[in-house]
């Protein structure tokens, strides 16, 4: 109900006052000259002493107060209970402050309708009771009506102009959003464009990586921080935003208002946020920067009042909330980029920096200073796996590194470890580095000694390459793990490690190989001299001299026995020619393009015999430098001569009868066996049978070696080839000393086969040889026998001197003998070929060279 006036308007000049103050009104285009129309105009009407317009917006906004003893201030308004109210009928003078109530005494209240729709109470103050006018309640309400469409056009052009602003301020925001590049870029946009937008007194914005490791923060000029000596800088990076604190925050996912008040007591408030509560921040508006699915940040307004933001205000929060998730995106997305860029850069020197690595002091030469450059590592080992892939050692290591340089690392540099150790084959196993737990170290049972006194920590890593696990343990002293924070980095870093190190592995395992080849091949170039010197030797005594009945016997079994591949023993004084029946033997035999191997059994010590056999690895005993292989080995395809084999002691006995069994042989130290294809001759001076019974020779070992045996008669039993013997060796030496000795006496021939030759053909071999040297002349007068056995003998008869023929000659006549004894016939039975052991084709054709006719014979 509109309080009714006292006085009437009186004249025609009272309402065109009215009507012009109403037009005044409609012009009205702002507050202040709606102000001016209301208290010039519209007083000389309503004769109040002053006046108050409300308007009831949705925060009960005071638009005029134009009482003297009042701020314009919404909350001391003493009519702010009634703008709700249609009207009011109370005694409004309570609600004034005591000197206004005094001044006052009447305060009439209009309410303000627009299109329907109540907009707050034109309020007037009269000093004077008496002085309240009578106005006709059409007129109050035509009034009234301009009033309030006068107002609600002035709120409407506030409001196109705010919006303008803030648009125009929005769009400043945008654009110097869009350039922003860096947090610093971030931190001057929030420095100077935000203030203009929204009022505050710091503002904090929270960047988030992806997995929230690690956050920075970036506080506006305002802000506590920047007063903190120990912080430098416009933004910090901490790790101390408590995750609980953070989740909340989150959470809300809006503007979320925080009563600092309350939430500084609480645990999970962060320091920083305690010390902006320490410098009068009341209020804290938070909003998560968010992308899709992602927290990028959050964005943090701080007021020293409370309650002091309004339903505008949030909606502007919100508004620079989505702008700045742009930027902070752009910035994240930039810093990643750079981030990358930077990585592949150190990755690329890295790589450079490896590449011409051949080896490993020149790994750690180059790995130290680039560690510790990309990484930030300083003691490091790099283990591998050894080839039997049960153990590991280290591989490389920081030789300067401070706790690599104490005792106790220094012990295990050198060690091998179990992989099965619970840290190598857990880092195997991980896809991330893992890091070692200090208690637990000690109990485990074979990783590297930790110096408890510093604090060690472990982290270990280990890539594959090529199924070749490498893993690598990181030392140090805080809980900082290296690598952690650029884990890509670290991965890409080691991968390459990995690379290297296996060309170093595979470099090292060659040039082992290739030392070892060479070793081979050395031992191959010796081989050859001996085979050769032994061949030379053989070439020399290719003739096998003797016409006795006793040496047809050999000739003939020879062969027997040639052309297959049995074992073959030869028995016989030293001397008798055993070894040049075994070369006969191999150079008759389909073999004899391969290689016949000589060991003498008595002329390496026991211990040599096996190896000397069968050969030996690396390394299989103390002296075994490089990989041998045995003559076993070096025979395969040709004839093994064991020579002197009765002095083979038991022990070896046992693996040569394996090795002639199983035809296969294993190297000493070797793994595997080796197939071995030979003919073996063995030969002893020694009556075998005799030592078998008395135990010195293993019986089933003289079993296997007795196969085909050869008796070589003593040549004191077949004295009648001495003549042959002696004219053979004296041509020889002769013709090796340059001289012409044709003539031997027959009284030295005679004496020579009276002696009892305990050398046999050997010691006739050297005695000629010398006595050849001491002859004059071109006739063998003299010959050394040895004294006691017989004397020296002086031939001076013409007479009985013994004329020395060719080998030609002596062929010759020996055929001549034969074909004689045969009357003539050369092939069929018991012709002469058939008694010399020859086909008859041979036969003719040697008849042939030396020309000896048939018929003439018979
Ligand atoms: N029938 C032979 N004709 C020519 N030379 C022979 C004959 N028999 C042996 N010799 C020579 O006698 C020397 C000794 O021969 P060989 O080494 O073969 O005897 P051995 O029985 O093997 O001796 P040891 O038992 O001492 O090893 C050699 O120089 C060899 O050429």
């Amino acid at each position: 109900m509109i309080v009714q006036t006292k006085r009437t308007l009186e004249n025609q000049e009272d309402e065109d006052a009215i009507f012009h103050s109403c037009i005044e009104l409609a012009a009205a285009n702002s507050r202040q000259q709606l102000l001016e129309v209301i208290t010039h105009q519209l007083k000389k009407t309503g004769q109040f002493s002053t006046t108050t317009l409300y308007i009831a917006s949705e925060e009960d906004q005071l638009l005029f107060d134009v009482f003297p003893t009042h701020e314009i201030n919404n909350a001391s308004s003493p009519f702010r209970p009634f703008v709700r109210t249609t009207n009011f009928d109370v005694d409004h003078r309570q609600f004034l402050k005591e000197d206004a109530r005094q001044q006052f005494e009447r305060l009439i209240s209009y309410p303000l309708f627009c299109a329907g729709r109540s907009i707050g109470h034109w309020v007037l103050a009269y000093e004077d009771e008496a002085a309240v006018p009578d106005v006709a309640t059409d007129t109050i309400n035509f009034i009234t009506a301009q009033l309030a469409m006068a107002t609600s056009n002035v709120l409407a052009r506030e409001a196109i102009s705010r919006q303008e602003s803030e648009h125009r301020l929005l769009m400043e925001l945008s654009r110097a959003i869009s350039s922003i590049r860096s947090k610093n870029d971030l931190t001057a946009v929030v420095n100077n464009n935000l203030k203009k937008i929204l009022d505050f007194d710091s503002i904090t914005i929270l960047l988030l990586n992806r997995d929230r490791s690690h956050n920075a923060f970036i506080f506006s000029s305002g802000h506590p921080y920047h007063h903190n000596k120990f912080l430098a800088g416009e933004f910090i990076d901490i790790l101390s935003y408590t995750q609980n604190c953070l989740d909340k925050i989150l959470e809300s996912d809006d503007v979320a208002t925080i009563d600092m008040d309350q939430f500084q007591k609480s645990e999970i408030c962060p320091p920083h946020v305690k010390l902006e509560f320490e410098n009068g921040i009341k209020e804290k508006l938070t909003i998560p920067l968010r992308e899709d699915n992602h927290y990028l940040g959050v964005f943090c307004v701080n007021s020293r009042l409370k309650g002091s933001y309004n339903s505008r205000d949030l909606e502007m929060i919100r508004c620079i909330a989505c702008q700045l998730t742009v930027a902070v995106s752009n910035i994240l997305s930039l810093e990643e980029i750079l981030k990358r860029d930077a990585e592949r850069k150190n990755l690329l020197s890295f790589s450079n920096a490896i590449a011409s690595v051949r080896n490993k002091e020149q790994l750690a030469k180059v790995l130290s200073p680039q560690l510790k450059q990309l990484l930030g590592i300083d003691d490091y080992v790099i283990c591998a796996m050894c080839t039997d892939k049960l153990r590991y050692t280290p591989f490389v290591h920081n030789q300067t590194g401070a706790l690599i340089q104490t005792e106790t690392f220094k012990k295990m540099l050198h060690k091998y470890t179990e992989v099965e150790d619970g840290i190598f084959n857990t880092a195997i196993a991980s896809h991330d580095p893992i890091v070692i737990d200090i208690d637990n170290w000690y109990t485990l049972p074979g990783p590297p000694p930790a110096d408890k006194e510093s604090k060690t920590i472990a982290t270990a890593v280990a890539i594959n390459f090529r199924e070749e696990p490498v893993a690598i343990m990181i030392y140090n002293t805080t809980d900082n793990y290296p690598g952690v924070k650029q884990h890509q980095l670290f991965n890409s870093i080691l991968s390459q490690l990995a690379i290297v190190m296996s060309h170093i592995m595979a470099n090292e395992k060659m040039t082992r190989e290739v030392s070892e080849i060479n070793g081979f091949r050395q031992q191959l170039e010796e081989e050859k001299i001996y085979l050769k010197e032994e061949i030379d030797t053989a070439h020399n005594y290719s003739e096998i001299i003797g016409d006795s009945t006793s040496m047809q016997i050999v000739f003939r079994q020879i062969a027997q026995v040639a052309p297959s591949s049995s074992t073959v023993l030869i028995l016989g004084e030293t001397g008798t020619g055993k070894e040049l029946v075994a070369r006969a033997i191999h150079n008759n035999s389909p073999r004899k393009n391969k290689l016949m191997v000589k060991v003498n059994c008595a002329a390496l010590p026991a211990n040599l015999i096996e190896s000397e056999l069968f050969g030996h690895e690396r390394g299989s005993f103390t002296g075994a430098t490089d990989r041998r292989i045995g003559k076993f080995e070096l025979a395969n395809g040709g004839t093994l001569f064991l020579d002197e084999i009765g002095e083979l002691p038991p022990e070896l006995q046992v693996k040569l009868l394996r090795a002639l069994q199983e035809r296969e042989i294993e190297r000493i130290g070797g793994k595997t066996t080796i197939k071995v294809d030979i003919r073996v001759i063995a030969a002893t001076n020694r009556n075998l049978e005799k030592e078998m019974n008395e135990g010195r020779f293993r019986s089933d070992l003289y079993y296997r070696l007795n196969i085909f045996p050869i008796d070589l008669p003593a040549l004191r039993h077949r004295s009648d080839d001495i003549p042959l013997l002696a004219t053979h060796f004296i041509q020889l030496f002769a013709r090796k000393a340059g001289r012409k000795i044709k003539i031997i006496s027959n009284k030295i021939l005679q004496d020579m086969m009276a002696y009892q030759w305990p050398g046999n053909i050997r010691e006739l071999e050297h005695l000629l040889e010398r006595s050849i040297l001491l002859c004059e002349g071109d006739t063998l007068k003299h010959i050394h026998l040895p004294a006691q056995k017989t004397q020296a003998l002086t031939c001076e008869e013409k007479n009985d001197e013994f004329v020395i023929s060719t080998m030609e000659d002596n062929e010759r006549n020996y055929i001549l003998q034969v074909l004689k004894h045969c009357k003539g016939r050369v092939g069929g039975y018991m012709g002469a070929a058939e008694l010399l052991h020859v086909p008859p084709s041979t036969l003719f054709s040697k008849m042939k060279k030396l020309g000896i006719r048939r018929d003439i014979v018979a």
